[in-house]
């Protein structure tokens, strides 16, 4: 089971990361709208921290060609999309793309399943980073292939055994919910509770 730490904002952070050694880590990105967005300096020099073990994914929404160039400039390895994407983008020969869907999107999920391009998926509620979930059963019908199926959402420590024995993704994704309680970090506890009970249920 695949482990992605989302919403890194600090040094602190990073320490946290490195100490429970997730699959991934998530840097918000382009978004001023969020609280954890990032500027491409800082995001740099977060990513400098980072264990050599965690892959970092730049964490954006409709981004531009541009932006996917900056984000490669920065060291990441993946970036990840919510919203809208252009062909320029999908195509791009930077970064290799997590295309996230949320509730609302799910009839596009064809389209991208055969761009070499893309590698994975987060399935999210419809408002990313908000902590909410959705309706797991809408992701019964879709197939499976070689692209990592990663589930996003409302998870916490205390729910992501339940949705990984009910959805069996390959993957699961959590920002809010490891935060801590002051909402402007990662909480130890949390994120290492969170990978042992993802994990164990494999
Ligand atoms: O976290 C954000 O603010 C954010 C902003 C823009 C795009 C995605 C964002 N978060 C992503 O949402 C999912 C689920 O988060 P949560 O666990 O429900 O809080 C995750 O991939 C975050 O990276």
């Amino acid at each position: 089971m695949k482990v992605k730490i989302c919403g890194i904002t600090s040094a602190e952070d990073i320490k946290i990361v490195n100490a429970c050694e997730p699959d991934f880590a998530g840097f918000v990105m382009f978004f001023p709208k969020s609280k954890r967005n990032l500027s491409p300096e800082t995001a740099k020099s977060l990513i400098e921290m980072l264990d050599k073990n965690v892959l970092s994914v730049a964490v954006t929404v409709s981004p531009t060609l541009e932006q996917v160039k900056t984000a490669y400039d920065c060291g990441f390895d993946y970036i990840q999309i919510h919203g809208e994407v252009g062909g320029d983008v999908l195509s791009n020969p930077y970064l290799k793309v997590i295309r996230a869907f949320n509730v609302s999107d799910l009839e596009k999920f064809e389209e991208y399943r055969m761009n070499p391009n893309i590698v994975g998926y987060v399935f999210d509620a419809h408002e990313p980073g908000s902590g909410k979930t959705f309706d797991w059963t809408m992701l019964e019908n879709l197939p499976r292939d070689d692209k990592l199926f990663m589930l996003a959402g409302g998870l916490n420590p205390e729910t992501v055994a339940k949705a990984v024995k009910a959805v069996k993704p390959d993957g699961v994704d959590v920002s809010s919910g490891v935060e801590n309680s002051n909402g402007n970090g990662k909480d130890f506890e949390k994120v290492k509770k969170f990978i042992i009970s993802a994990r164990s249920e494999n």
